[in-house]
């Protein structure tokens, strides 16, 4: 069978900013698409944002802007943040580009035609939240589960998809394949929603009601229910019913999700492409909740910890580390500050850290920083660290295939903690006291050096930049999504008298009382450590002023309605911003902000600062903005106002 990989995350909606459970979850996708390229698949890995449905056009309503600019505005700072967090995907997919729209009505067309989509008039509960009609066992005290609110009756007309029909074919179909929808708890949930008589699925919406959407091609008096419009994504992106990429990947498709969006995927989807004639995708691979407090991270709740708010502190790869191993697959997990910082402190800066910095360091001593051949034959010692060296890369290989990533880390930590012990043990310093020994220190740090680059090869998927330094500074100048399993960590694979770099700590350690001292002292936005601006945060006094100094400064609201990176400068953005009228401003914000999300935001500017020039560009005012000396967050009003606007 070909080696083929084809991941996908849900396409995340459009009604809020990124957070970490997005995050988590496009990360897992990601470290997958690396793992597979490193064990040499070819693969493909599609992401994106779902944009229809009167949930978005809510939001929309909310910030001022219609619609398709709202969408476009977050559906950038989706983008944005994908690639801050080093995602690798292949095609980012929104759900308002025009082939999808095409591909949507080619399949409501076809199952139409196939008479599995009927008319008929319904009136039932719904809830506003879900967008979607609940019958009365699927509430909780006769309100929705998720918003914990009673759904309102509803009388329509619509079209129904048959999807009864497919029940039968379906259970079959998972008790079959034990494996197609995993871990088996959510398995054992869907075929116990199936053990339940399957309801027809209402797959319009009135145009009246909604019109933000995908008009359904035999009648356009209604526009496609969100879901049968969303869940089309996976193959419209492959360009289905012929392109050659769904041919290519389309069998080999695994789809990842949290348990939210369970009986969509696990059983709309299923039946739908049944009903539609396309094969079903290979495995549904579902996880838990991040969590805060034991409350649920969600957008709608407003509870959320933005992954560009860490990223800048404890750095990228600890950041995906810290996902992936604190969390099992499947289960939900706590986040907590305190814990990233314990991961990063014990496995990254001691285990890994001092592994890789004690083999380097040694090797500058004894060795002059150049890589010694193998000397005597290897003894007891490195035949045991070799034996773990490779039940933790078989073992990696095989948890990783299962999504598996707490186990498949733990399993490469013991490699690191055996190097590690071996290193007490065999204590190179004696050895290098004694010039006859110099053959057996030969062996044992080349060795050492070996095992360093086996690891950084297996943790290429989950910390690529990390992977990439240790290489280098052992001195091999690969690209992470080029490296191959197979052939990077076979035994003797550096090259002899090759300099090597000891070079900076891979991890800074983060020490955590004085983190946790910090965070009860400041408001919590600013409680990072190791920034060098927190000082800052606690704000100086300054001299009281008057009302009328205070009336002598002009703020007033305005709207960016265009921004651009200015050349050769690392901090600044141009912004054309109407506060009435248009101003070209030069604000200090390009390593926060990416332009493309700013247009439609209103911010606060002070409008009679005199005009200054910053490279050559004259600013004709100045954009508000707040520092903690973690964030820098523009100051806007907190819903939208005419621009213009004074601010007092
Ligand atoms: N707390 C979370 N833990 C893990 N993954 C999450 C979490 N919240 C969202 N996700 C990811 O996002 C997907 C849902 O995306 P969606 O855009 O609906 O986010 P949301 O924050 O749950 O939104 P809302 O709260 O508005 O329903 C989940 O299936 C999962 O992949
Ligand atoms: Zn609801």
């Amino acid at each position: 069978m070909e080696k083929r990989f084809y991941v996908t995350t849900p396409i995340y909606y459009v009604n809020a900013e990124p957070h970490i459970g997005h995050a988590y979850t496009t990360i897992v996708a990601d470290v997958m698409n690396r793992f597979h390229k490193l064990l040499g698949y070819e693969t493909f890995f599609l992401t994106g944002t779902d944009e229809h449905g009167d949930k978005i056009v809510r939001a929309a309503q909310e910030a001022g802007m219609d619609p398709k600019a709202y969408a476009d505005r977050i559906s950038a700072l989706f983008r944005d943040t994908w690639s801050r967090l080093n995602i690798t995907h292949d095609h980012f997919i929104r759900t308002t580009d025009p082939n999808h729209g095409r591909v949507v009505q080619y399949i409501l067309q076809k199952v139409y035609d196939s008479g599995d989509i009927y008319f008929d008039t319904y009136e039932g509960l719904y809830c506003v939240g879900c967008e979607r009609f609940y019958t009365q066992r699927e509430l909780v005290d006769g309100k929705c589960p998720d918003h914990d609110r009673e759904p309102e009756k509803r009388q329509e007309a619509n079209y129904f998809f048959r999807m009864s029909r497919y029940q039968d074919w379906l259970i079959e179909h998972i008790e079959k394949h034990p494996d197609f929808i995993r871990p088996e708890r959510y398995r054992n949930e869907v075929l116990s929603f199936l053990r339940e008589p399957l309801e027809d699925l209402c797959i319009s919406r009135p145009r009246e009601r909604l019109s933000w959407g995908i008009p359904l091609p035999f009648d356009n008096r209604y526009v496609t229910y969100v879901w049968f419009d969303a869940l089309i994504n996976y193959v419209s992106a492959l360009d289905y019913p012929d392109g050659p990429l769904f041919a290519r990947f389309w069998p080999f498709a695994q789809h990842l999700i949290a348990k939210d969006i369970l009986k969509p995927h696990g059983i709309y989807w299923p039946t739908m492409i049944r009903a539609a004639g396309i094969e079903p995708y290979c495995h549904l691979n579902v996880h838990g909740y991040w969590k805060i407090n034991e409350g649920k991270m969600s957008k709608s709740r407003g509870s959320v910890v933005r992954p560009l708010d860490l990223v800048p502190i404890y750095g990228l790869d600890a950041f995906r580390y810290f996902l992936l191993r604190e969390m099992v697959f499947g289960l939900d997990a706590n986040f907590s500050e305190e814990a990233l910082i314990q991961r990063l402190n014990a496995d990254l800066a001691n285990d890994l850290g001092n592994l890789f910095s004690r083999t380097m360091g040694m090797t500058e001593r004894y060795f002059g920083g150049r890589i010694p051949p193998f000397g005597e034959p290897l003894d007891e010692p490195e035949r045991a660290l070799r034996a773990q060296m490779e039940r933790s890369r078989d073992d990696y290989v095989k948890e990783l295939s299962q999504w598996g990533f707490h186990k498949g880390l733990m399993a490469v930590w013991e490699g690191i903690n055996a190097a590690n012990k071996y290193i007490d043990d065999v204590a190179p310093w004696t050895l290098a006291k004694d010039p006859v020994r110099t053959s057996r220190l030969q062996t044992v740090m080349r060795t050492l050096l070996e095992v360093n680059r086996q690891v950084a090869v297996l943790l290429s998927p989950v910390m690529p930049e990390t992977s990439e330094t240790m290489l280098a500074r052992l001195g091999i100048k690969r690209r992470a999504l080029d490296l191959r399993l197979e052939e990077d960590t076979g035994w003797g694979g550096l090259q002899e008298g090759t300099a090597v770099q000891k070079g900076e700590a891979l991890f800074p350690r983060v020490d955590l009382n004085a983190w946790q001292e910090g965070r009860d002292r400041r408001p919590p936005s600013a409680t990072a450590p190791q920034t060098k601006a927190a000082g800052a945060a606690a704000g100086k006094a300054s001299e009281p002023i008057s009302l009328e100094t205070f009336a002598t400064i002009d703020l007033r609201v305005g709207v960016i309605k265009h921004a651009e990176r200015i050349p050769k400068s690392k901090k600044l953005l141009k912004l054309v911003v109407d506060v009435g009228e248009e101003r070209q401003v030069v604000a200090g914000i390009a390593e926060t902000h990416d332009p493309e999300t700013l247009p439609g935001r209103q911010v606060v500017i002070v409008a009679n600062l005199k005009p200054a020039k910053l490279m050559g560009i004259e600013s004709q005012g100045m954009v508000l903005a707040a520092h903690d000396g973690r964030h820098l967050r523009l100051i806007g009003p907190e819903a939208p106002v005419t621009p213009g606007s004074k601010v007092s």
